[in-house]
């Protein structure tokens, strides 16, 4: 099954209730691009209002713990974050891995709590500036895909639907510049492999990568020409609705000729 392309956007630390207008427009645009699939991971403050009011676009969380509850001062858990309205959450990212000393260990196991609450996951990875020149980064990505995901056995059947997979090469992040359209098809080719070697052909091929790392809408068409790119985890291009929706026309064109 071919799925949508899946465009979501990472608002990361910013979003007063002021942004509620943006998510509004982001929303009424998105009627207008149903062959795409559009999302907002705005702060945990955010979902429930935007949960409340949006009728096209799904809403997710940043980041979730992975205990059911407890003394955790500061925490939210996935069952919290589902009650607030969120349908998914992006596990693994680059900055929650640095700021808060992610490992894959403790990635996994918020993949786990997160499939229990009944979540779909966007799992992050993503290579540093230095592994990147010594040439390892394809090694480095699969090594921590692999130790970040959940074992086939405890992942759902319907595995294209629950898991997605962000390639965000870290120094890519929030610099102006994108990956090459080459650096992300042989990453995402990797990564195809990989998945197919952990869930078998069927499910493997189902599972969108989407690519992250100063998507724009002026760059957003040549990346989704790139085989195995299935949509795009934007930043601070998802925090204007002319922008993010700039990015969702470039995923819906090729479809709509
Ligand atoms: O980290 C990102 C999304 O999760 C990418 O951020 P930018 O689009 O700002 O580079």
């Amino acid at each position: 099954m071919t799925r949508r392309p899946y465009i979501v956007g990472n608002w990361k630390m910013h979003g007063t209730r002021a942004m509620l207008s943006e998510a509004r427009a982001i929303d009424r645009a998105a009627q207008r691009h149903m062959k795409v699939e559009v999302a907002l991971a705005p702060p945990y403050t955010l979902i429930h209002p935007i949960h409340r009011e949006a009728e096209q676009i799904g809403v997710g969380a940043q980041d979730c713990h992975h205990m059911d509850g407890g003394a955790h001062t500061g925490d939210i858990s996935a069952a919290m974050i589902a009650d607030a309205g969120a349908k998914f959450v992006i596990l693994g990212h680059s900055e929650r891995r640095t700021e808060h000393s992610e490992g894959d260990a403790r990635v996994r196991a918020k993949a786990e709590a997160a499939l229990a609450a009944g979540l779909r996951i966007i799992m992050c990875c993503g290579e540093s500036a230095e592994t990147r020149e010594s040439g390892k980064a394809v090694a480095f990505v699969k090594r921590q895909l692999k130790a970040s995901l959940p074992p086939a056995d405890q992942l759902p059947a319907d595995i294209g639907d629950k898991l997605t997979v962000a390639y965000e090469p870290i120094w890519a992040i929030g610099t102006g510049n994108a990956a090459t359209t080459d650096d992300i098809a042989e990453m995402h080719g990797a990564i195809r492999a990989l998945l197919v070697e952990l869930f078998g052909e069927e499910h493997g091929r189902d599972v969108r990568i989407i690519y992250g790392g100063s998507v724009k809408p002026e760059n957003a068409a040549a990346i989704f020409a790139v085989p195995d790119v299935g949509g795009a985890l934007v930043g601070g291009a998802s925090l204007t609705a002319d922008s993010f929706m700039g990015i969702a026309l470039a995923a819906s064109e090729p479809f709509e000729n």
